[in-house]
């Protein structure tokens, strides 16, 4: 069985507090993007290890053991002694980049366990396993626009469709370490919360929605700040990084309809595709 890992950006992102367990409370907007990875999950006939992983496509930090398809796999396997699986991850969304590529394998992994070997997991029950494997996994079960809080992981749905859109994301070989961009942040509440900046034309969000990691992570970075410069300058209607860094996307109105690969050196991750 095959599955698709999309990956997401962040439409706004304030952190608003820091808790007693380290983490941080969040307000963010979740918008899937059509960037995939490829995942495949066979049966492995007569094998006395339980799981075996190929990769291929972009490298990732670390070792198998630690690679979220498995810590997926294992998680399940606890409760339902699952059979052995043969996996093969093909990655294509950039890592380090806030494009949630890893928390997304780990999501569409439960996803499809539970559908090839029948589990009976509700999206709610999924979305529980998801979110003890990291903050943001949760939001690909649904993989539907979601607002966010809490360390990103309690939901309210939201209508908000941004289909047709020209997204251009651009990723610089610049790697920003989540953690780190957390450490460097003064929580505090934006003026217009954005539950109510995301209910306004896209527009208007130029003035109003942040990302509060572009604070930091810009003046350390001015590669960064450059690329979304750039998104303007080229007529995007919004621009903004996503995540903790260092990818940075803009939104283009349906119509515009030309390529901005060129303009961003070699090293540089350039994807450009319709919202849907
Ligand atoms: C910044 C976002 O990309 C927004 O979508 C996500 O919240 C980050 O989610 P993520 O990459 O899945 O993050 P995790 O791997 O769970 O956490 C990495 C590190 O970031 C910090 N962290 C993460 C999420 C959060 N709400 N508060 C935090 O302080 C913690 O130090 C944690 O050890
Ligand atoms: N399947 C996987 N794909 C990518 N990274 C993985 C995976 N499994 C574990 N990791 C580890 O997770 C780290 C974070 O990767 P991820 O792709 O989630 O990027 P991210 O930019 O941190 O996403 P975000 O901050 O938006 O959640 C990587 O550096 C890597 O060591």
């Amino acid at each position: 069985m095959i599955t698709f890992p999309n990956a997401k950006i962040n439409l706004g992102l304030n952190i608003v507090e820091k808790r007693p367990d380290g983490y941080h409370n969040l307000e963010t907007v979740f918008y899937p993007v059509p960037v995939e990875d490829a995942l495949e999950v066979n049966i492995w006939n007569e094998s006395t290890q339980k799981f075996r992983l190929h990769q291929a496509g972009l490298e990732i930090a670390g070792e198998a053991e630690n690679n979220l398809v498995v810590k997926a796999y294992k998680l399940l396997d606890e409760r339902f002694n699952l059979p052995p699986v043969d996996i093969h991850l093909f990655k294509h969304i950039p890592s380090g980049a806030g494009l949630g590529g890893g928390s997304s394998d780990a999501a569409y992994m439960l996803k499809l366990l539970n559908e090839k070997f029948n589990l009976k997991l509700s999206d709610k029950n999924l979305e529980e396993y998801a979110a003890r494997l990291g903050a943001d996994c949760a939001f690909f079960i649904r993989n539907a626009p979601t607002y966010a809080e809490g360390i990103g992981n309690i939901f309210s749905p939201i209508s908000l469709s941004l289909k047709g859109y020209q997204i251009v994301l651009v990723k610089p070989d610049i790697f920003v370490s989540t953690r780190d961009a957390f450490a460097q942040i003064k929580p505090h509440r934006q003026e217009i919360p954005l539950k109510e900046v995301i209910k306004q034309p896209i527009e208007e969000w130029k003035e109003r929605m942040v990302n509060d990691f572009e604070e930091s992570v810009f003046p350390q970075f001015p590669a960064i700040k450059e690329i979304k410069e750039k998104l303007y300058q080229e007529g995007a209607v919004y621009a903004a990084m996503t995540g903790s860094g260092s990818s940075v996307f803009g939104l283009f109105k349906p119509e515009y309809n030309k390529s901005v690969k060129e303009d961003f050196g070699e090293k540089t991750f350039v994807y450009q595709g319709a919202l849907k």
